[in-house]
């Protein structure tokens, strides 16, 4: 670890952004999911990313209602986005390269819109002073290399061997330095099945330099390991052990294993937790359709987040299949607690 070039600002980034938010952040919600909500159709390889070619206008207004419902971090549409995947659709390589720069745009774009409105909305100087204090955080979002398999290997995180670190590295390289160069204010890694991504990522931040903090957050479906079988607190180590990791979590997973696995990464690390399950249906990938299963509503989720909070975690949003309304309800949730 090359600790002379972490930034001293980086190590502290995200304590001094809770502390400024009054002790916990709030995430934004699903983002692909959402955007199916609006009428996209991602049934596609490039799944959310589709949108920043064919209507980056219904990615700016979803990331403009989490906003609306409360989130202090938005996630860009880069999940999916990755230069082997726009080149597969034609794309040339600078085209690819200022695709992955829009996600980022868009939000940021979107960020502005929203201050500007709570400004001109604000009638005394109260709320204006609320609104120009509110702050938001873009968080330029990294996929999983099975993300761009496409193949659901993001839930399985089996690669085969002839996946190696190195693999992941390149694969990811250049698409983190664009992302990190873009103006996002962090690198939200998320879904990582397992250990070896987030090796291939926390080298990567290294020996790139990049510039600016980063979370990692896992997928789990048995509430102990990740996706892959790889323990959660062997990956929440990993995370751990890089000075630009900033905060560590659960994505993308049931809410009824997230009370256990935040007890499991506080094992491991002191750093800020990070959690946003998904609404708790799970994702048939043969019917391409999602499932209610057994446990816990969208609401009693919500009605969880203090317990959450109470277990150690600081960061709350929604993943796939979650809404503004979750999100509205989390905000809430936390807003009214006296913690
Ligand atoms: C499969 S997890 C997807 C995470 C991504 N940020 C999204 O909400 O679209
Ligand atoms: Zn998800």
């Amino acid at each position: 670890m090359n600790e002379a070039r972490v930034p001293a600002e980086t190590t502290t980034f995200m304590t001094d952004f809770l502390r400024q938010c009054g002790g916990y952040g709030v995430i934004d919600g699903g983002l692909a999911t959402e955007l199916e909500r609006h009428g996209a159709d991602l049934n596609d390889p490039l799944w959310s990313a589709k949108c920043l070619v064919s209507s980056p206008h219904i990615v700016r207004r979803v990331h403009l209602d989490y906003l609306d419902a409360g989130a202090n971090i938005i996630t860009t549409a880069s999940y999916q986005a990755t230069i082997l995947g726009f080149e597969a659709k034609g794309f040339s390589r600078d085209e690819s390269e200022e695709l992955l720069r829009k996600s980022v745009e868009i939000a940021l774009e979107a960020r502005e819109i929203y201050l500007e409105r709570c400004t001109k909305d604000s009638w005394d100087w109260t709320a204006s002073e609320r609104s120009s204090t509110r702050l938001i955080l873009v968080a330029a979002s990294v996929g999983s290399y099975g993300a761009y398999l496409a193949d659901g290997s993001e839930y399985s995180g089996k690669y085969g061997d002839s996946v190696t670190l190195e693999t992941l590295k390149d694969f990811h390289r250049r698409r983190v330095q664009i992302l990190a160069n873009a103006g996002a204010d962090l690198i939200a890694f998320e879904t990582i099945p397992n250990k070896l991504e987030a090796q291939a990522y926390a080298e990567l931040l290294d020996e790139e330099g990049i510039e600016i903090p980063a979370w990692f957050s896992f997928n789990s479906k048995d509430g102990i390991n990740a996706v892959s079988g790889d323990s959660i607190t062997d990956c929440a180590s990993i995370a751990d052990a890089s000075k630009q990791v900033v905060a560590v979590g659960i994505n993308c997973t049931p809410p009824r294993y997230i009370h256990g696995l935040i007890s499991l990464i506080r094992e491991v690390t002191n750093k800020p937790i990070v959690i946003y399950p998904n609404s708790g249906e799970t994702y048939d990938g043969e019917t391409k359709q999602w499932l209610q299963s057994d446990g816990m509503t969208g609401e009693d989720f919500v009605s969880y987040v203090s317990k959450w909070k109470e277990a150690g975690a600081s960061l709350f949003g929604g993943c796939c299949r979650t809404t503004p309304n979750t999100i509205q309800g989390i905000a809430k949730a936390l807003s009214s607690k006296a913690f």
